[in-house]
């Protein structure tokens, strides 16, 4: 009452006259109220900002922290443990709630915008920009968290948070990963193109006018320097007499005034410079008034004070009255409209005209005010810095004129070995025949018909047995029938894969030797577009047998010695030294028993990749095999990331983009060779260097393919210890020269036959479904050697292809220790985790099981340490090495 009383009283009262500049009282305290809030709106913004960017420094220390908590107030009020988030503890809690379990990084714009808020609210501002904002908010948030998280889904650090996480996780089970990319990326543009565009077209609209002001504005200032027509300064002068006088004066004259030592030399030549000289106000005034009479005309000629009502629109009343009030004290005055033809000269000015006048005023002292016409000269658009960043030539980059004259070895290179025709003494024919015939009938086999197909090394007999015949029936006489035809390395095949027949093999009394150059020359050859063909020898029908080592894409191959595996390995390098260009691919090779492939050094600079600062190109010493399988994995992540880069989704289309010259080198993109490897002696490797060495190999065959990384294994031992588990399911192609047991036969393809060939190149290829029997192409030594000297001959490359230096986990290359007694507690049901999910991902463990960052890759550490997981590679999931939780739980069981 006593408030309404004293209210009522003041209209009794006159209220003296506000003095310029304050406000009525009832404005003044909404004011106040609306300050308080600001600046308390504006320290939270602040304050939750650099909690945000002060996480992304403390986030590794402070999460354990906040997990290790039981609740929010217990890490707030009752914790005593010091964090590292510069906004201590209520900082480090905010950060994890918006970030962690908000909306990543992108929670941010949320610090931002109550900054923002809390700004308005100090100026008054209505409540439409408070929405605006709230709006720009929701969209950063809903937009940049599921975007950061799909970008980077195994950054260890929450990019995209809890809702970053969620939405990818639904839409990527919804769509795809595929599907989400696009998704998102129609989301993205959305915004980009639609919304954003408008909102930023007035932007633009006003930069450009305001860079046309500017122009506009310094127009009067260089005609200091020009003599004018008097009838021109007349009639200038007469309009200026006309026009309303400035508002508002410019007393910031004194920089004109200062100028009496340019004042001579303007003299000589400018119309204007007396008047400045002589210091009359009314002048100076004048000359300042021009420039902010421009200024409001172009403001209103272009449309400005237009802009400027939407600005009005959301000011306060607050700031109306403000406004009005200071209109009445005549603090300011509102713009004038001015004509538009009082000024023409501004749309008529001309660029060249301003070059002519600087040129002139060369070797004149540059007044004070020139200084602003080179500032103007330096705003005048410049041809934009990597505008022209392109490529010299439009031509497709050619690989090969790395080496021009290089030319692809000749056929004369390899020795002429006629083939042939394949007569098969008709009489041994007939013979094979009834005997088959007898023994099948003798063990009550009816036959139907019987026909034979000539091979380089054996015969096929085809029989069509009689009706209700069971090919088991036949299938288990085959010892038997082997017996009685007294023939060694017969094979039954029963059915022939596609055909209703049973196939037997005979070996022919006189065998042939495939010719290798015979193959090389064949159009099969010479006209496949294969990336990596390899000639391997011709089919028991005598077709040639061509296949491309790309799509194999690695090979195993085992057979007892003096079978043929290196007369094969031969045949696979000759090949793609016949058809590669040495900029297309390199070798590497590794050669324990130094004299099987060291007839390959003479083409290092052409044809072989080595570790930089090694010497030896043919890799023999197995601790330096560990380093150069290390830098092929390098080499393999290294060209993963640079088909990222290009949208690529293997080496082909990688290539062919840059070759298109879509790709700019100077982004670090190249053309990529593909890379063989090649092992000789696999079984030295792996019974010195175990593990070590085969957990290298299978990453590398598990994902090398599509990044143009092949391997070619060959042992002479093959036994399960040296062809793993692993290493079988990595290498689906093998083959298999004569081994001496069917144990054996079955450790290489699977199953048995190996045990029955002849040897001498005879051998089984198990690709793909198919196994088929083929005689290896006879490449000798003296052939390798001519063809080696004749690639080595030409100008090669200046050293060979450097792989990558590797990083070692330490000084020898050894792989971390595990401490079964001192792990974590989490750590088997992370195990058995990893092994589900079959990624190794350090952010799953964490969100998994509320993990911080440090104890999860902990635990990730203690996961490779055990074998569990392979070494971090990048920010990718880690290779998981166990595929079933069995072999785990086997694995769990030795550990107790
Ligand atoms: N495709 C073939 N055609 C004809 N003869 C062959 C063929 N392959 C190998 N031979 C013969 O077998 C011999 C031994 O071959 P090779 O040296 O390739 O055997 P290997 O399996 O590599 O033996 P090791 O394991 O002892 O090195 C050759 O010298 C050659 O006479």
């Amino acid at each position: 009452m006593a408030t309404t009383k004293t209210k009522k009283a003041i209209p009794t009262v006159p209220e003296p006259p506000l003095p310029a500049g304050e406000l009525p009282l009832h404005i003044d305290r909404k004011r106040q109220i609306r300050l308080g809030f600001g600046i308390f709106f504006l320290l939270t913004g602040v304050f939750t900002t650099v909690s945000i960017i002060s996480y992304y420094y403390s986030w590794n220390a402070d999460q354990d922290k906040f997990f290790s908590s039981n609740s929010l107030s217990q890490f707030l009020f009752k914790d005593h443990t010091p964090v590292a988030n510069w906004g201590g503890r209520m900082g480090a809690a905010i950060a994890h709630l918006l970030v962690y379990s908000g909306a990543g990084i992108a929670s941010m714009a949320i610090g931002i915008g109550i900054a923002a808020i809390g700004t308005n609210l100090i100026y008054g501002k209505k409540a439409a920009v408070y929405m605006r904002y709230a709006r720009w908010v929701s969209i950063v948030l809903l937009l940049l968290a599921p975007v950061l998280t799909y970008l980077f889904p195994d950054s260890p650090f929450p990019l995209g948070g809890a809702l970053g996480n969620a939405t990818i996780s639904y839409f990527n089970g919804l769509l795809g990963v595929a599907g989400t990319g696009m998704a998102l990326l129609s989301i993205v543009l959305f915004f980009v193109f639609v919304i954003f565009a408008l909102d930023i077209s007035p932007f633009i609209k006003k930069m450009k006018e305001r860079a046309a002001i500017m122009a506009a504005s310094l127009k009067p200032v260089q005609e200091f320097n020009k003599p004018e027509d008097p009838a021109a300064i007349d009639e200038e002068e007469e309009e200026e007499e006309k026009a309303a006088v400035a508002p508002f004066a410019i007393t910031n004259t004194d920089e004109i005034q200062a100028m009496p030592a340019t004042g001579n030399k303007l003299k000589a030549n400018t119309g204007h410079v007396p008047l400045i000289i002589a210091g009359e106000p009314a002048n100076k005034e004048w000359e300042m008034d021009m420039v902010e009479k421009k200024l409001d005309h172009i403001d209103n000629h272009m449309g400005l004070v237009d802009a400027n009502i939407e600005e009005e629109a959301e000011m306060s009343e607050e700031e109306r009255l403000f406004n009005e009030w200071k209109t009445d004290a005549g603090v300011a005055e509102p713009h004038q409209p001015v004509e538009e033809d009082e000024y023409p000269e501004v749309e008529a000015y001309e660029e060249e005209d301003y070059i002519e006048e600087e040129e002139e005023d060369e070797e004149a002292p540059q007044p004070e005010f020139t200084f602003e016409v080179k500032q103007q000269e330096n705003e005048r658009p410049t041809i934009k810095h990597g505008a022209h960043i392109s490529i010299a030539s439009n031509e497709p980059y050619a690989p090969e004129l790395d080496l021009p004259d290089y030319r692809f070895p000749t056929l004369d290179l390899m020795e002429t070995r006629v083939e042939e025709e394949i007569s098969l003494n008709k009489g041994e024919l007939e013979r094979n025949k009834d005997q088959i015939v007898q023994t099948l009938n003798s063990f009550g086999i009816e036959i139907q018909q019987i026909s034979a197909t000539v091979g380089p090394t054996v015969t096929l007999y085809e029989v069509v047995p009689g009706k209700g015949v069971r090919i088991s029936k036949i299938k288990n006489l085959e010892d038997d029938i082997a017996l009685s035809l007294a023939a060694l390395g017969i094979r039954i095949i029963a059915p022939i894969p596609g055909k209703g027949t049973i196939g037997i093999e005979v070996p022919n009394a006189n065998k042939q030797i495939v010719s290798m150059q015979a193959l090389l020359s064949s159009p099969k050859f010479v006209d496949n577009k294969m990336s990596l063909p390899i000639a391997l020898g011709k089919k028991i029908d005598n077709e040639n047998y061509i296949v491309d080592l790309a799509t194999m894409p690695h090979l195993l191959m085992a057979g007892a010695t003096g079978q043929g595996k290196s007369v094969g390995i031969n045949a696979i390098l000759v090949s793609l030294l016949y058809k590669k260009h040495p900029s297309q691919l390199k070798f590497v090779m590794v050669d324990p028993k130094k004299v099987e492939l060291s007839i390959y050094r003479t083409i290092e600079k052409h044809f072989l990749a080595k570790l930089p600062n090694e010497e030896e190109p043919i890799i023999t010493d197995i601790k330096k095999v560990i380093y150069t399988l290390k830098a092929l994995c390098d080499e393999m992540d290294d060209r993963y990331g640079l088909l990222k880069d290009a949208g690529a989704r293997n080496i082909k289309e990688y290539n062919e983009k840059f070759i298109a010259r879509r790709l700019n080198p100077e982004n670090g993109h190249k053309y990529l060779p593909f890379i063989v490897l090649v092992i000789d002696e696999f079984a030295d490797l792996i019974m010195t260097a175990g593990k070590e060495v085969e957990m290298p190999i299978a990453r590398l065959a598990q994902l090398a393919r599509a990044v143009g990384i092949h391997i070619i294994i060959a042992t002479q031992r093959p036994s399960v210890n040296v062809i793993t588990g692993t290493i079988k399911a990595n290498f689906p192609a093998r083959i298999a020269f004569k081994v001496s047991a069917k144990v054996d036969s079955r450790t290489i393809l699977d199953t048995g036959g190996a045990e029955q060939l002849v040897g001498r190149g005879d051998m089984l290829i198990s690709h793909g479904s198919e196994l088929l029997r083929l005689q290896c192409a006879f490449v000798d030594t003296p052939e390798v050697e001519n063809v080696v000297n004749f690639i080595g001959g030409q100008r090669g490359y200046l050293k060979a292809h450097p792989l990558p230096e590797p990083e070692m986990d330490d000084e020898d290359g050894g792989a971390k220790t595990f401490d079964p007694k001192n792990r974590d507690k989490l750590f088997e049901e992370c195990a058995r985790t990893v092994v589900q999910m079959q990624s190794g991902s350090t952010s799953n463990l964490q969100r998994r099981f509320n993990l911080g960052y440090n104890r999860a890759g902990r635990i990730m550490d203690q996961l490779e340490a055990a074998g569990i997981v392979g070494p971090a590679v990048g920010s990718k999931p880690r290779d998981v090495y166990f595929t079933s939780e069995n072999e785990l739980e086997e694995f769990f069981g030795t550990l107790k």
